[in-house]
């Protein structure tokens, strides 16, 4: 397992930033008063600080940068980056698939894009949530949702929810999708030449999308207020402040979150009340559904009907009971909304930065001349080549962060070398330990996506490019990782991979996209990867014109 190297790859000894030398510098102006203060301070985080080395020494003999802040760690770097990926994808180029880096208060994590062990982490009962994650789905989606359940509870949730995100179920959807993607294409039909901003355009049909086929509602059944917050949520991820302030935040012990939590501060009041009025919807739906099916009507034409449907027929412990379907409503509504309307904003982005590219695709597009609300988008190998070049690129959920509830060792694809100058081909790690999964590096590899791998180009998923990978099987979809994979794997993929098809094809057949100008757009991370402005608001204008 462990093998002494000739050649060292990269000679970087890992730096720390002791606290005692970083706090009263930096968080504080000099003066008397505070000198005290500062003692008592430097002395509890030195101790916090030495207690944490003790426990994280097994990963401590892994490479990584030098860390630029005790308190920040690498953190600013990694997710406040000019680009997302700035500094993450030059880390990999220097240390590998896996190295470590630095978290808030001196804390080590480890961030990894090695396919076997990434196929380990998703895998394995020794890994769950990361705490940062953990703080945020418990204030989001509340603890009964599959999103927050663990162990026999979450296996139970979602075998029952399988139901209405089956290969068959999903089919049943399309007549769905296809309506609310043809109602953003006329809404786009109607504006003229000048650039349009698409990201508040595309989260408000991908709202309408997961209304629709997720709960059998449309926009105009929901409340101004939650109408309202909604769009208050999506914003989180546009502003620059907001999600700093939360990012950074939730990076604080559990105790200390759970307190700030209760803060009425106008951030957390959002959260608090996208939970409350989500949970007031799902009620509403439920009982809705109850009375049409009294009153003798189907109901299974959307995910919540299929599930409702399945507790009526068999009310064992196999299925959920109306109280837990309802309270599923914000595991469909968050994830089901803005991941995909990002991932359409990036797509629509690579079609304008590549016209010939989008003239095939459209040529593609209308040479498919079956009933839209019906045909099978799987036999389109341009339209589906582009969808998985996209989520390559781009994943929603770019960087996801786990924690060791358990000792494991975590395999390798390809042996690492150490500080002491060793290969290792196994990492051990700790209960406790934190493991940042970063997805978009894995995404690039060139060992397993080609030379190119930081380019946009789909044919290399038709033209033999990717034939000799040897990657393992991970993630459901083109051994991506975009929609995770192992027990935790996204629930809506089919869903997602539908929507982008029928999306796609609605607006490519109608629309033809091309880049403004001054094209100032760039990825940024942002709790998930979004296309920014300069100002840091999120957004994707786009010229538009009729086909
Ligand atoms: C392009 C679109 C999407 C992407 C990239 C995506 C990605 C992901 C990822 C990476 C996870 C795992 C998160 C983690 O465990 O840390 C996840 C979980 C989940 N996704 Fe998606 N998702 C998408 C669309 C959807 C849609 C449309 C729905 C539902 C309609 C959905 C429902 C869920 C749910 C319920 C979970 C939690 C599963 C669990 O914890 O067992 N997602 N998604």
């Amino acid at each position: 397992m462990v093998q002494k190297a000739r050649s060292p790859r990269c000679r970087h000894a890992p730096t720390f930033w002791h606290p005692v030398t970083f706090s009263a510098a930096t968080l504080f102006t000099p003066g008397m008063s505070y000198r005290i203060l500062f003692l008592g301070l430097n002395t509890i985080l030195g101790a916090y600080y030495l207690f944490l080395r003790r426990r994280r020494n097994t990963v401590r003999n892994i490479l990584g940068p030098p860390s630029p802040s005790w308190v920040f760690g690498h953190s600013l770097q990694l997710v406040f980056a000019p680009e997302y990926g700035d500094y993450e994808f030059s880390w990999q180029k220097m240390y590998g698939p896996l190295y470590r880096l630095k978290g808030c208060f001196g804390e080590d994590s480890l961030v990894i894009s090695d396919p076997v062990a990434l196929q380990h982490i998703v895998n394995t009962p020794a890994i769950e949530h990361g705490p940062v994650l953990e703080n945020i789905i418990e204030l989001l989606f509340g603890k009964k949702s599959v999103v927050s359940t663990k162990g026999e509870a979450h296996k139970h949730f979602r075998a029952a929810m399988n139901a209405g995100f089956s290969a068959s179920a999903v089919r049943n959807l399309q007549p769905a999708l296809v309506r609310a993607a043809q109602e953003l294409t006329e809404e786009l039909q109607q504006i003229s030449a000048a650039p349009v901003n698409l990201s508040p355009r595309l989260s408000n049909a991908t709202l309408n999308a997961v209304l629709q086929a997720g709960l059998g509602c449309s926009p105009a059944d929901l409340s101004e207020e939650l109408l309202g917050n909604n769009w208050k949520i999506v914003s989180l991820s546009s502003s620059q402040s907001a999600p700093h302030i939360f990012a950074i935040g939730a990076c604080l012990p559990k105790w200390a979150w759970t307190l700030a939590s209760k803060v009425p501060t106008a951030t957390f009041n959002v959260i608090r009340s996208a939970k409350n009025l989500t949970e007031k919807l799902g009620e509403k739906v439920v009982q809705n559904k109850r009375e049409l099916t009294r009153q003798g009507m189907e109901i299974n034409t959307d995910v919540f009907g299929v599930l409702m449907d399945q507790y009526r027929q068999d009310k064992s412990k196999h299925t959920l009971n109306w109280e837990e379907i309802a309270a599923q409503t914000s595991a469909i509504l968050f994830p089901g909304q803005d991941p995909t309307a990002n991932t359409l904003a990036f797509g629509l982005w690579e079609l304008a930065k590549h016209p010939e590219f989008q003239e095939q695709l459209r040529a593609e597009i209308q040479s498919n001349t079956l009933a839209i609300e019906t045909c099978t988008y799987d036999t389109m190998p341009l339209l589906n080549a582009f969808i998985k070049e996209v989520l390559r690129l781009y994943p929603a959920a770019a960087l996801i962060q786990r924690i060791a509830v358990e000792d494991t060792v975590i395999p390798l694809a390809n042996p690492i070398i150490t500080a002491s100058e060793q290969f290792i081909s196994h990492v051990p790690v700790q209960k406790g330990q934190v493991l940042t999964l970063a997805v978009a590096s894995y995404q690039r590899l060139e060992q397993y996506w080609g030379e190119d791998a930081q380019k946009f180009r789909p044919l290399r998923w038709i033209d033999g490019t990717l034939n000799d990978i040897k990657a393992p099987a991970i993630g459901p979809y083109a051994n991506l990782m975009s929609f995770l994979g192992g027990p935790r794997v996204c629930l809506g993929w089919r869903f997602a991979v539908l929507e982008l098809q029928v999306f796609f094809c609605e607006l490519v057949r109608n629309l033809s996209f091309s880049l403004p100008e001054d094209d100032f757009v760039r990825m940024r991370f942002s709790g998930s990867l979004i296309p920014v402005l300069p100002t840091g608001e999120k957004g994707m204008p786009l010229s538009i014109s009729r086909v």
